[in-house]
């Protein structure tokens, strides 16, 4: 099969770089259009980002010469591709706007960004986790009056070093949980040398950051009920969003009470057993194993673990019962790979598997 066009929607910044980077060499897709802000729209890509390259790896030859095209040129964007991801900078109801006018033009959009996020027909999805939000779509095409048209965002990336592992233990009712979440800069969309006051640094602070990281999981424990996701109850869970000097890698530190208490090695098994639809697919960025445990007392460590399969598994560790809580323990996922462009790029190969995405005639 012939690979599938994608436009990258914000293309220039610190996402858009990593769906760049991630999409080299994709099976099934290649970057036919790179889309960005008017001040950019003209110059080819490789002028258009100057010095303000992020990747560790160099920038793919094949899209260097790619000639930027305005974000806002919907109709032009979507004549030349069969999806795009958005991971544009705008304001919040600039962006609602900008993503339903392209699925409008019958595009498929898999987004990076918050704005949909609380829209009750578009599915936010972790692909091991809720793959049946997907049956949100066809409720989602009749409202905007489409046929091949939609939305599918991915959650915020802090609630992936937690997320997984309490779903994963969904049968022993997590109705309790506690998380503190060590957030790196990359986050921000930052590096050391834009941000030198995060060296030696810490911020107590991140704006929406702790909402976000309560509610999200909530939508993705929910179900669809009259073609709306219903968020659930619970876990209720409370948190902190800490900014440190790390380029990459959220860590959480998490307590949680349970329905019904489980024992140590039920919750491991449950941990290690955990897998989804991106393994039964064998889906090209879905990790082999996507939870790991690590029994040393000093991991996971952002430095050692965080490219853990690819960047697209999480790691977790410090198991142990606590004198208030059931248990407590620490996670850590790539923020910008599995809580990013990787995750948004394991949602959009579920979604051309299921056949939600195809080729346009
Ligand atoms: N808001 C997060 C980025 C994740 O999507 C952060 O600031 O780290």
């Amino acid at each position: 099969m012939s690979k599938l066009r994608v436009g990258i929607l914000g293309g220039t910044g610190m996402v858009g770089q990593r769906f760049v980077s991630l999409l080299e060499n994709h099976p099934w897709f290649e970057v036919a259009v790179i889309a960005a802000s008017p001040r950019s729209s003209g110059k080819t890509y490789e002028e258009a980002v100057g010095d303000r390259w992020k990747m560790t790896t160099p920038m793919p030859e094949a899209v260097k010469n790619i000639i930027v095209k305005n974000v806002n040129d919907v109709k032009e964007v979507s004549s030349q591709v069969d999806f795009v991801f958005s991971a544009v900078d705008m304001t919040k109801e600039e962006i609602k706007v900008i993503e339903e006018a392209y699925a409008r033009t019958e595009t498929p959009v898999v987004s990076n960004n918050s704005a949909h996020r609380w829209t009750p027909d578009v599915p936010m999805v972790i692909p091991e986790l809720n793959p049946e939000h997907l049956e949100l779509i066809p409720y989602q095409r009749k409202r905007l009056g489409t046929e091949k048209g939609f939305i599918v965002v991915k959650p915020n990336c802090s609630i992936q070093s937690y997320t997984p592992a309490l779903y994963a233990l969904k049968e022993f009712g997590p109705k309790l949980v506690v998380a503190t979440t060590y957030q790196a800069i990359s986050g921000a969309g930052k590096n050391f040398a834009e941000w030198p006051e995060m060296l030696d640094n810490v911020i107590p602070f991140i704006g929406g950051e702790e909402e976000k990281s309560e509610q999200e999981p909530l939508k993705i424990f929910g179900k669809i009920v009259d073609g709306k996701l219903e968020k659930a109850v619970n876990p209720v869970i409370t948190t902190q969003c800490i900014r440190v000097p790390v380029s990459d890698g959220h860590t959480a530190a998490i307590f949680v009470n349970f329905e019904k208490k489980p024992a140590k090695e039920e919750i491991l098994k449950a941990w290690k057993d955990f897998k989804g639809i991106p393994q039964e697919l064998n889906l090209p960025m879905a990790p082999k194993q996507f939870i790991q445990y690590l029994e040393e007392d000093n991991r996971p460590q952002t430095k050692l673990d965080r490219n853990y399969e690819g960047g697209m598994g999480i790691s977790l560790g410090r198991l142990r019962e606590d004198i208030v809580f059931d248990y407590k323990f620490v996670g850590l996922s790539h923020n910008t790979l599995r809580g990013a462009a990787g995750g948004a790029v394991l949602i959009a190969e579920l979604l051309t598997a299921k056949n939600y995405i195809t080729a346009k005639e």
